[in-house]
């Protein structure tokens, strides 16, 4: 069992990652040009946290776990995972975190899932004790037992995801890297997969660094968010941090009877419309009242709903206001006990 502790188990400083791209431009001619994927990232985890790493698509969050692992090298900068330098010592540090990355499974596809597991127990050595003790837990946690007979081909997306998890979490990594873990999902899958995170961070102190574009996901695991865009840390905090940093804005949920365009209120702005329903913003400081009557007064009115924004449309405003930092301060010490405070 690992237990939380204060050391930090990430340490991420000043890392750069470019690649060079050489493009034809004509007969003989090439045209170099660097795409940076990332950019001065500095950051640290302590032991036994689980972080959120949000980011538009391209953002540079892949990029960051790849070297994280070990398999991509940073053009500069410094990392160390749990002690290790995760390019010179990948390896080494193999055996020490463990890795879902997305669709791509790490199990062998013509096998039963318990097959895959029993290879996973030989390679990793895990104790027979102690491997069967995990296997029928995670069997029970990520409800398994109807599927762990079954070539892993013939799993559904969120039954492969699941055993996924499996195989990452049963030789007890340190630290466990997750890429979309619950992307195309079914509700059940997600659900499942979301408790047994929340209760393997808590039970046995697993550092884990979650990528995601599911909100519910943040909202429900992580209690600190880092923010990346076009390579660059903007936010590293709290979720309730990162709500405050975008300003005193609350939401009105809005159903009208059919489909319409983007309200015109005076006092509030539409965010987002999806179908009949609607999506305001209004600053904090205003009552809601005014607000309810002047939508009642001129629109075909269903239901509504005032509440905090979503934290997706957070994460959005923080991608289009100019308030992402050019250069994100170092972040060498967090404390999970006192959160960081969000970048200014
Ligand atoms: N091998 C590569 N060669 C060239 N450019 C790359 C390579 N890998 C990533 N990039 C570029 O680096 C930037 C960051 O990509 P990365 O995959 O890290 O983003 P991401 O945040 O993981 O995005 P997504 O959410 O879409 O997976 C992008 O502009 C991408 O095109």
């Amino acid at each position: 069992m690992i237990l939380s502790s204060d050391a930090s188990v990430i340490d991420v400083s000043e890392v750069t990652r470019t690649f060079v791209l050489r493009r034809r431009t004509g007969w003989m001619r090439r045209e170099r040009s660097d795409v940076h994927a990332v950019r001065d990232l500095s950051f640290s985890v302590r032991a036994g946290e689980m972080v959120g790493y949000l980011g538009p698509n391209g953002a540079g969050k892949s990029t960051t776990i790849k070297m994280l692992v070990g398999i991509l090298t940073p053009s500069a900068g410094r990392m160390r995972v749990a002690g290790l330098d995760p390019s010179r010592q990948r390896l080494r540090l193999a055996r020490r975190i463990g890795v879902v990355f997305g669709q791509r499974s790490a199990l062998w596809s013509d096998l039963p899932l318990r097959d895959s597991f029993d290879l996973i127990q030989r390679i990793y050595r895990i104790p027979p004790a102690r491997y069967r003790r995990n296997l029928d837990e995670f069997i029970e946690l990520l409800d398994l037992a109807s599927f762990i007979d079954t070539p892993v081909r013939q799993l559904s997306l969120g039954q492969r995801m699941r055993g996924s998890v499996t195989a990452a979490f049963l030789p007890e990594p340190e630290i466990v890297y997750l890429d979309e873990p619950t992307i195309g999902l079914d509700v059940v899958s997600k659900a499942a997969v979301r408790s047994f995170l929340a209760r393997t961070n808590r039970e046995s102190g697993t550092t884990i660094l979650l990528t995601t574009h599911d909100m519910t996901d943040v909202e429900q695991l992580c209690r600190r968010v880092m923010v990346i865009d076009h390579g660059r840390l903007g936010f590293d905090g709290t979720l309730d941090e990162l709500r405050t940093r975008i300003g005193g804005v609350r939401t009105l949920r809005v159903d009208l009877a059919e489909p319409h365009p983007p309200m015109t209120i005076e006092g509030a702005q539409v965010v987002r419309v999806d179908g009949a329903r609607q999506w305001l913003e209004f600053s904090s400081q205003d009552s809601a009242a005014p607000l309810v009557s002047a939508v009642a007064a001129r629109y075909p009115l269903v239901d509504l709903a005032v509440g905090e924004p979503a934290i997706e449309d957070v994460v959005a405003r923080l991608y289009t206001t100019d308030r992402l930092p050019a250069v994100p301060p170092s972040r060498t010490d967090p404390d999970p006990a006192h959160p960081p405070s969000p970048v200014r």
